[in-house]
C-alpha cells in the first residue's frame, strides 16, 4: 500500500515528552507526574494481582540472568539463605532452654534439693534418661548456645561473600548485555530521545535483578524463619500468632503504593537527568572546553547544572522522606500490637501460667514473626519495584537489532507474514512493495510499507516488552552474497528516505548509477541531503522506498558487516580517538591494527605520515589528552587521521563525507590527487563545498532538497548553466576579487561569462566562500 507523501521543507523536531526540548534552557522544575487514574476497587485489586503475578513471573527471567552470571554463586546462595533461616528458631529454642535450665538450677538452689537434673536423650527405642547436674546442664546449654551463634554468624559470613561475587558478576553481565545490545541497534533507534532514557535507566540500572534476586532469597530465609518460629509461637497461644500476623499488613500497603510511585517518578525525572549529564560532559570534555571558555558559558552553564541536580535531588529526597513517614506511622501500629501482646505473656508468665524460658520465646519469636511478616511483605514490595525496573532492561534487550530488522524487511518484503513485533516491524497481513530483480531497466518501485519499519517504537514509552521477531524469520533469512572480487558497480534505484522522528524526506526519489572506478563528485547547499544519500550506501539507515545496488546486489539483502567491510569511508563529524596515532589509523581494520607497514602506509595516503613522523614518538605518540600526556592535534591534522583510518582498508568503495573541510588548499589539492592515484579501479564518492576539487571527478551530482537535481562533468554542467553553474561562478569571482561573479572559469578553458539567462538564485546553493 502506498504510503503518505511527505512534505518537503525543514523537518521540526519532535516535542520532547518531557517539556524541556533543550538540553540547555528551558525550565529547572521537574513538573509533578500526572496522578494516577483513580480505579475502582474492584479494577484495583485486579490490577493488584496482575502486578503480583507480573512480579512472579519476572522471577524466573533474573534467576536466569544470575544463572548466566555464575551457576555456582546462585545455588550456593540459594542453599546458605535456606540454611541461615533456619538459625533464628534454633537460637530462640536453645535460649528458651537455657533460661528455664537457669530457672531450674536457681529453684534447686532455693529449696536445698540435691542438685541433679533428668535428661531425656533422643536415642533409638524407648526415651533414654540421663541425670546430671543443673550446673553442667547449663554450661553445656551455653555452649551450644555459643556454637549456634558462631556457626550462623560464619554462615551469614559466607552468605554475604558469595552475595557480594555474585552481584559483581550479574552487574558486569547486564552492563555487558546493555552495551553489547547498544551496540547492535540500528542508528534510527539512537535518532528517539525515549530510546536513551530506555537506554539509560537499563545503564543505571544494573543491579537491579541482583536486588530482586537477593530480595527473594531474602523471602525465601524469612518463610524459613517464619515457618518455624510461627509454630513455636501458635503452641503457646494461637491468637496472639494471629495478632503479631496481621499487624504488618497496612506498612505493607503502604510500601507497595510508594514503590510504584517511586519508579513513576524515576521515569518522568529520566530525561532531567539526562539533561544534568549533557551539562556534566559539556563541562568536562576537552573538546567542548574551548567554546564554553571564549563564550563565557562556564557560569552559566554550571548554574544551570546546579539547579537541576538541585531540583532532582529534591524531588527524590521528597519522596523519600514522605516514604519514610509514611512507613514509620505504620510501623508505630505495629509496634502497638506487639508491646500489647508481650505484655499479655508477661502476666501469663508472672502468674505462673508460663515459663520464664516460654516468656523468652515469646519475645524472640514474637518480634521474629512479625519481623518476618513486614520484611516477607516488604520483600514483595521491593521484588515488584524491582521488576519494574528489570522490564526496562528486558524491554532494551527485546529491541531488534539491525540484523532482525533486516530478517524482517526481506521477509516483509517476500510476503511473509511475520508476527507482530512492536516497534512498527512488519506484522501479519502487511502487503509489501514487490521488489523486483536487480536489472538494467530499473523502472520505479512501488511507496511500501518500509517506512512502517523506521517509525519511532512505541515501545520504548513504557508498556510491556514487545513481542520479539520470530527466530523463525531471523533464521529464514539467508543474506545475499557479494560478487567476489567486488567491481564497485552502484546504482541508486528511485531511493527516498526521512529520518525517523521527522515528517520531512531527506532524499526524494534519487536515481543515478555509478560505473565501478569512477570518481564521483556530491555537491549541494547545507542540508541538501549529500551525507544522508552517504549513510544509505554504507547502509547505517534503510531507504522508505526504493533499492541500492552494488554489482546488482540490493544491499537491502546482504549482511551489514560484509557490506561495510567494502567501504573505506571518512565522515563529516570523524572520531577522533584518544589514543596512539598508530590506532587511530589501524582501527580503520581492526585485523590489521598491528600492522605498521600498512598503517604507515595508510597514514602516507591520507596525508599524516608527516607530521606524525614529527611527533616525539612518532606513530606511538599518543593523540589527545584524556589519558597520559599526549599531543593535541589541529583540526586539519585530526582530519588527515580520519582520512588515512579510511585508507587502512582495501576497499572496493570509498565515501569522504567533506573530508577537507579542516584541510588548507594545498592539502585538499594533494589529498585528491592521491584519491584520484588510490582510486583507480575503486569507486570513489566525494562531498565537498570546495568545488575547485570538485570539478576535477569524473561526474557531479548536484543535489537540492534531497532530489538530484543536475548530474554531469564539471563542463557538462557549467555548459548547462545551472545552479552548479551558478555557484562555481560564485565561488571563483570570491577568489578572483570579482564581487559581481559574473565571471567564470570552465575547466581548462579559463574564465568565461556565464550563458545569459543563467538563473541566479542568491541565498541558495553551498556556501559560496573560499575554504
Ligand atoms: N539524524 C538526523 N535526524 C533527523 N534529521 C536529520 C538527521 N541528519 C540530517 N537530518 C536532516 O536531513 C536533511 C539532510 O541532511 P544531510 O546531513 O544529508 O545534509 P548535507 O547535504 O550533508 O548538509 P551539509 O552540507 O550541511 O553537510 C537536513 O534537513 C537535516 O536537517
Amino acid at each position: 500500500m502506498p504510503g503518505p507523501r511527505r512534505r518537503r521543507g525543514r523537518g521540526a523536531p519532535e516535542p520532547d515528552d518531557s517539556g524541556l526540548p533543550s538540553g540547555l534552557t528551558g525550565p529547572v522544575d521537574i513538573p509533578d507526574p500526572p496522578p494516577p487514574a483513580r480505579l475502582p476497587r474492584r479494577e484495583r485489586f485486579r490490577k493488584g494481582v496482575r502486578s503480583a503475578v507480573a512480579t512472579a513471573a519476572g522471577l524466573p527471567r533474573v534467576l536466569r540472568l544470575c544463572w548466566q552470571a555464575s551457576p555456582w554463586a546462585t545455588v550456593m546462595l540459594a542453599l546458605l539463605t535456606v540454611v541461615v533461616g533456619l538459625f533464628p528458631a534454633l537460637t530462640a529454642s536453645t535460649a528458651r532452654l537455657l533460661v528455664d535450665a537457669v530457672v531450674h538450677a536457681v529453684e534447686i538452689r532455693a529449696s536445698h534439693r540435691p542438685d541433679r537434673a533428668d535428661l531425656v536423650l533422643p536415642l533409638p527405642g524407648s526415651p533414654h534418661l540421663a541425670t546430671t547436674s543443673t550446673t553442667r546442664v547449663v554450661f553445656w546449654l551455653a555452649v551450644t548456645q555459643f556454637v549456634v551463634y558462631t556457626v550462623s554468624e560464619v554462615l551469614t559470613a559466607a552468605r554475604s561473600i558469595v552475595q557480594r561475587v555474585l552481584s559483581d558478576r550479574l552487574s558486569l553481565t547486564v552492563s555487558t548485555m546493555v552495551v553489547a545490545k547498544a551496540s547492535q541497534l540500528e542508528l534510527s533507534f539512537f535518532e528517539q530521545s525515549e530510546s536513551y532514557d530506555l537506554l539509560q535507566r537499563a545503564a543505571d540500572q544494573g543491579t537491579r535483578p541482583f536486588n530482586t534476586l537477593t530480595t527473594f532469597f531474602g523471602l525465601l530465609q524469612t518463610l524459613v524463619t517464619f515457618a518455624s518460629m510461627i509454630g513455636l509461637l501458635i503452641g503457646l497461644n494461637p491468637w496472639l500468632g494471629l495478632i503479631v500476623l496481621v499487624a504488618p499488613i497496612p506498612a505493607f500497603v503502604v510500601d507497595t503504593r510508594y514503590g510504584s510511585w517511586t519508579y513513576a517518578r524515576s521515569r518522568w525525572t529520566s530525561p532531567v537527568n539526562r539533561r544534568i549529564m549533557y551539562l556534566q560532559r559539556l563541562l568536562t570534555t576537552d573538546n567542548d572546553a574551548k567554546e564554553i571558555k571564549l563564550f563565557n558559558l562556564g557560569p552559566y552553564l554550571v548554574d544551570r547544572f546546579r539547579l537541576l541536580s538541585a531540583n532532582y535531588n529534591q524531588r527524590l529526597r521528597e519522596l523519600s522522606i514522605r516514604r519514610q513517614l509514611a512507613e514509620l506511622g505504620w510501623s508505630l501500629v505495629s509496634e502497638i500490637a506487639r508491646s500489647g501482646s508481650y505484655l499479655y505473656v508477661a502476666l501469663q508468665a508472672a502468674a505462673g501460667a508460663l515459663t520464664l524460658g516460654d516468656l523468652t520465646l515469646y519475645g524472640t519469636a514474637a518480634s521474629s514473626v512479625q519481623g518476618g511478616v513486614s520484611s516477607m511483605l516488604s520483600s514483595l514490595t521491593q521484588m515488584y519495584e524491582n521488576n519494574l525496573y528489570v522490564d526496562d532492561l528486558y524491554r532494551l534487550l527485546a529491541a531488534p537489532t539491525e540484523a532482525e530488522l533486516q530478517a524482517a524487511r526481506a521477509a516483509g518484503r517476500a510476503g511473509l507474514a511475520t508476527a507482530e513485533p512492536a516497534g512498527g516491524q512488519p506484522g501479519p497481513g502487511v502487503a509489501p512493495p514487490p521488489r523486483r530483480p536487480a536489472d538494467d531497466t530499473l523502472p520505479k518501485p512501488s511507496r511500501g510499507s518500509a517506512l512502517a519499519l523506521m517509525k519511532p517504537s512505541p515501545w520504548t514509552a513504557g508498556g510491556p516488552p514487545p513481542k520479539p521477531i520470530p527466530r523463525s524469520v531471523v533464521e529464514a533469512f539467508t543474506p545475499t552474497p557479494l560478487p567476489v572480487p567486488l567491481r564497485g558497480d552502484v546504482v541508486f534505484d528511485h531511493v527516498s528516505f526521512h529520518y525517523p522522528g521527522t515528517d520531512r524526506n531527506a532524499l526524494v526519489d534519487v536515481t543515478f548509477e555509478v560505473a565501478a572506478g569512477e570518481t564521483i563528485a556530491i555537491v549541494g547547499r547545507n542540508g541538501a541531503g549529500k551525507s544522508t544519500l552517504i549513510k544509505l550506501l554504507c547502509r547505517l539507515y534503510s531507504p522508505d522506498e526504493g533499492r541500492i545496488l552494488i554489482d546488482g546486489v540490493d544491499i537491502a539483502d546482504v549482511d551489514a558487516d560484509v557490506l561495510r567491510s567494502q567501504f573505506g569511508a571518512v565522515f563529516q563529524d570523524h572520531v577522533s580517538f584518544q589514543a596512539s596515532a598508530a590506532e587511530n589509523i589501524g582501527l580503520g581494520q581492526l585485523d590489521e591494527l598491528e600492522d605498521r607497514p600498512r598503517v604507515e602506509g595508510a597514514g602516507v595516503a591520507g596525508g599524516a605520515d608527516e607530521f606524525i613522523r614529527e611527533l616525539a614518538q612518532g606513530y606511538d605518540t599518543s593523540l589527545g589528552r584524556w589519558f597520559g600526556n599526549g599531543v593535541n592535534l589541529s583540526g586539519g591534522q585530526w582530519q588527515k587521521v580520519a582520512l588515512s583510518r579510511g585508507f587502512m582498508r582495501e576497499a572496493r568503495i570509498l565515501v569522504l563525507d567533506e573530508p577537507s573541510a579542516a584541510l588548507d588548499a594545498r592539502a585538499e589539492h594533494d589529498l585528491f590527487a592521491r584519491l584520484r592515484a588510490l582510486a583507480t579501479n575503486r569507486t570513489a564518492f566525494y562531498i565537498s563545498h570546495r568545488f575547485s576539487t570538485v570539478r576535477q571527478a569524473d561526474r557531479i551530482l548536484f543535489l537540492d532538497e534531497g532530489g538530484i537535481t543536475e548530474s554531469g562533468t564539471h563542463h557538462e554542467l557549467m555548459a548547462q548553466g545551472g545552479q552548479y553553474a551558478e555557484l562555481f561562478s560564485l565561488q571563483a569571482a570570491a577568489y578572483l576579487d570579482d564581487p559581481a561573479g559574473a565571471t567564470a572559469p570552465t575547466g581548462e578553458a579559463g574564465p568565461t561569462r556565464l550563458p545569459p539567462g543563467a538563473p541566479r538564485r542568491p541565498g541558495r546553493g553551498p556556501d559560496p566562500r573560499p575554504r
